[in-house]
């Protein structure tokens, strides 16, 4: 007869999800023992760091990605990466070990007291199966929750008596399942949208994740080149939906109210594709849109479309809907956008590098294929306007702004994708949430180039403190930091360079291995 475990390993098998990210307890040992041979343990110091690479892992191979955490403590503190995992529309099942079911109501030690109330609000849905026969049915749930659109993160509680339970041959249907969806509007709806795209004289694109996500890039360029429109990344980018390159590139929208219509004023009608409306950031109230102009929002996402406080909205594949909608877009007889113009080489003053001639090294250097895992808040400008990025799955940045993700995620991201190198662009507060990671890099041979940007201080709160009139707000700097030693100590090379030349040569050094490196650069700080 099955059991527990073999039914839950070969649902898995059967989903291609044999790379489990973990950290284990007591708890989750019943599950991981017998582990099977064609399956792979990714070992995270830290549960941020597990979820952070697990969550790299999803959003570069599209798939999703099962997480192993420890009870409680654990599931607490992969918190914060799940706040990035939500907002990305990552497919991530977290499944965590719960105590003995006999031993959950007295509260013993490890005990995960309520535990589908834990990650709540951050997970699609969150679940500990009644009794042991359930749960590779509710492990088939979770799967396929995670998977739906719009895609989201969920979590499973297992009690460690469970794994052992004999379950019916009938469970084995689980592994027959495919649950596909396929969310199209109407004919006549995606003919009403076309007409106004049509007839709009001055429209723009705003473009988000989720067209990066769907594989939808050559689709957002056909439709910009059809309007012969300027093509806006959305603002709080946490992927590169547009090459950005591209005649039609206007580069990143600010995260301000009055900053988008100020930006925008003199189109008269603004199409957001694949991100909400909008992931605001700093408070700068204004008016929600320009003079004269109208709103659609195409998005995967029921709740980003009901919660927009303005605009039309239209719920669906991405991918699909685009690929219906170019057909019925004439071409325009309107001139194609001029290219925006190279930005000028900046000056570096003696013994550090500007974040922007980092850049332009950078983009000399990489690969064209290259994929840029960015958490240098103060930095984010400049990297779009300097790093060409040209085909999709080239940029990951937390979707939710909570730091932490870089390091993990690049280590996820390079799992993910052998064929493509990944480089980390890192700011040096940033790099100390999940630090850890370094040593899973380490101890996989997993060759991410980390470039740990160094300006000893929390850069982008800098502005904030001016923003906000907090100019004398204490804890904003960090001095002292060495990388070199930090990176050392977890089983990573690395290098400290300050001088335009040595960085050019590290980077080359560190592409040319087939093992992680860190760079350590000595930067000046930029207003963001
Ligand atoms: C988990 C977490 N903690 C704290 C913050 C607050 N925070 C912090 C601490 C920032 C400074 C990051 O500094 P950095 O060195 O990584 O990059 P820059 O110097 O380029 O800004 S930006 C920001 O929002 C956060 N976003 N997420
Ligand atoms: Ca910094």
């Amino acid at each position: 007869m099955p059991t527990v475990h073999s039914a839950t390993y070969d649902l898995l098998r059967r989903r291609g999800m044999t790379t489990v990210f973990g950290n284990p307890g007591s708890n989750e040992l019943p599950f991981l023992k017998n582990f099977p041979g064609d399956f792979r343990y990714i070992l995270g110091l830290h549960e941020g760091v597990v979820v952070g690479m697990a969550d790299g892992f999803a959003l570069a191979s599209g798939a999703p990605a099962l997480v192993n955490l420890h009870a409680a403590a654990g599931s607490g503190n992969a918190m914060g990466a799940l706040t990035n995992a939500w907002y990305s529309h990552s497919p991530l099942v977290l499944t965590a070990g719960q105590q003995a079911r006999s031993m959950i109501g007295v509260e013993s030690m490890l005990a995960n007291v309520d535990a589908p109330q834990l990650p709540r609000p951050l997970v699609k849905w969150s679940y500990e199966p009644s009794c042991p026969e359930d749960v590779p049915r509710a492990l088939s749930q979770a799967i396929h929750t995670a998977n739906l659109p719009a895609r989201g993160p969920v979590y499973v509680s297992i009690p460690h008596d469970d794994w052992g339970h004999e379950v019916s041959e009938e469970t084995a249907l689980l592994s027959e399942r495919e649950v596909t969806s396929a969310a199209l509007p109407s004919d006549a709806q995606l003919r009403t949208l076309a007409e106004r795209l049509n007839a709009a004289r001055h429209p723009v694109l705003v473009l988000g994740p989720d067209v990066d996500a769907y594989g939808a890039n050559g689709l957002a360029v056909a439709l910009a080149e059809r309007l012969n429109a300027p093509a806006w990344v959305a603002p709080s980018a946490s992927r590169c939906p547009f090459p950005t390159r591209h005649a039609c590139f206007r580069g990143v929208l600010p995260a301000a109210i009055q900053g988008i219509s100020d930006r925008l004023a003199g189109h008269d009608l603004i199409v957001v594709i694949g991100a909400p409306v909008f992931r605001y950031h700093q408070y700068a109230p204004g008016r929600y849109l320009p003079e004269g102009a109208k709103l659609i929002h195409i998005t995967c996402d029921m709740q980003e479309a009901a919660r927009a406080p303005m605009g039309d909205a239209l719920v669906g594949d991405i991918y699909a809907m685009l690929d219906q909608l170019v057909p019925h877009v004439r071409q325009s007889g309107r001139a194609r956008p001029e290219p925006q113009a190279a930005p000028e080489p900046q000056v570096d003053p003696e013994g550090m590098l500007t974040p922007e001639t980092v850049f332009d090294v950078m983009n000399a250097v990489a690969p064209e294929d290259a994929i840029y895992v960015k958490e240098s808040t103060s930095t984010v400008t400049a990297f779009w306007e300097r790093v060409e990025m040209r085909h999709p799955g080239s940029y990951f940045f937390p979707a939710a702004g909570g730091l932490g993700f870089g390091l993990p995620a690049a280590v996820g991201v390079q799992l993910a994708c052998p064929e493509r190198r990944v480089i980390g662009v890192i700011g040096d507060g940033s790099a100390n949430y999940a630090i850890t990671a370094l040593w899973s890099a380490a101890q996989y041979r997993i060759p991410v180039v980390f470039v740990i940007l160094k300006n000893g201080t929390y850069g982008a709160l800098r502005w904030f403190s001016r923003l906000l009139n907090a100019e004398d707000a204490p804890g904003l700097d960090v001095p002292g930091l060495d990388f070199c030693a930090l990176a050392k100590g977890y089983g990573v090379e690395a290098v400290a360079v300050s001088a335009r030349h040595d960085f050019e040569a590290a980077l080359q050094a560190a592409l040319a291995d087939d093992r992680p490196r860190v760079i350590e650069v000595s930067t000046t700080t930029i207003e963001p």
